[in-house]
């Protein structure tokens, strides 16, 4: 598992965001639309014909595999395939981590709004995605002082459905032991508790430090 350098000036990465993030917040909004449509037969049929065309267009150049996980010569994450925080990735929400310091109490946190596209029970978030959201804010929070750390258990308990709409998540990592970090989460709606989350992160054997991560992750 290799983290791919790009070599980029601040302004290319500055473009690319400016080029990718308005294509992927469209197509975001696609995702929802397709969800709630309630037009005509022959109107679907033709917005399915014009996405493929799009589909076209935007595969006339393409790598062949995953995006990877990629960082600049500054330090600048860019995940952008991410199925939680991809900046090119529909499907992550996107949720923006914010990371303090390993000292905090809360040393990462995330503000989000999930829309239709991430619903299990009626009304409310899907327990999967519950899940999903935890493991990367968590993994996160454990990689903090720069070894990345992977998910090696992550049990959650679900207090309550989480209605669909703003929720938080906040991150403390109340013991760390050489390679292994135990990072434990909450879920809020209005401040009241849904879910809370605990896991182990585990850096594996021989892996090189990164930047030491602050700030927004993307
Ligand atoms: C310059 C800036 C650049 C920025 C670029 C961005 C970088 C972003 C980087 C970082 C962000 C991180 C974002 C997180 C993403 C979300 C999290 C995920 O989705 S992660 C994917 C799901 N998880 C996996 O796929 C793991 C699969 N498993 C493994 O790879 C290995 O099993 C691993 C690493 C977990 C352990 O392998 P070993 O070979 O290191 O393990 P051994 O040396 O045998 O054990 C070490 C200690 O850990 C315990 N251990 C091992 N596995 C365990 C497990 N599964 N559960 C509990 N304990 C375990 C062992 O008992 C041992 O403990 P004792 O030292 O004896 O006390």
């Amino acid at each position: 598992m290799e983290f791919t350098y790009e070599d980029l000036t601040a302004d290319e990465y500055h473009h690319r965001v400016a080029v990718y993030q308005p294509l992927t917040a469209a197509l975001r909004e696609l995702l929802d639309a397709v969800i709630r449509t309630e037009v005509d037969d022959a109107t679907v049929h033709s917005a399915t014909e014009t996405i493929s065309e799009v589909t076209a267009a935007l595969r006339a150049q393409q790598i062949p595999g995953a995006y990877g996980v990629r960082h600049t010569a500054e330090g600048r994450g860019m995940a952008w395939g991410n199925a939680v925080i991809g900046l090119r990735n529909a499907i992550a929400p996107p949720l923006t981590v914010v990371r303090g310091s390993v000292t905090d109490p809360v040393v990462a946190h995330a503000d989000v709004e999930l829309g239709a596209a991430y619903e299990g029970p009626p009304g409310h978030v899907h327990g999967g995605v519950v899940s999903l959201l935890f493991d990367q804010v968590l993994g996160e929070a454990a990689s903090m002082t720069g070894l990345p750390s992977y998910t090696g258990t992550l049990t959650i308990r679900y207090l309550r459905p989480t209605p669909l709409g703003p929720l938080r998540i906040e991150a403390f990592t109340p013991e760390r032991d050489g390679r292994k970090t135990l990072a434990r989460a909450a879920m809020l709606v209005d401040g009241a508790v849904t879910a809370e989350a605990e896991g182990l992160f585990i850096s594996p054997r021989g892996m090189t430090p990164l930047h030491p991560f602050a700030g927004e992750s993307r």
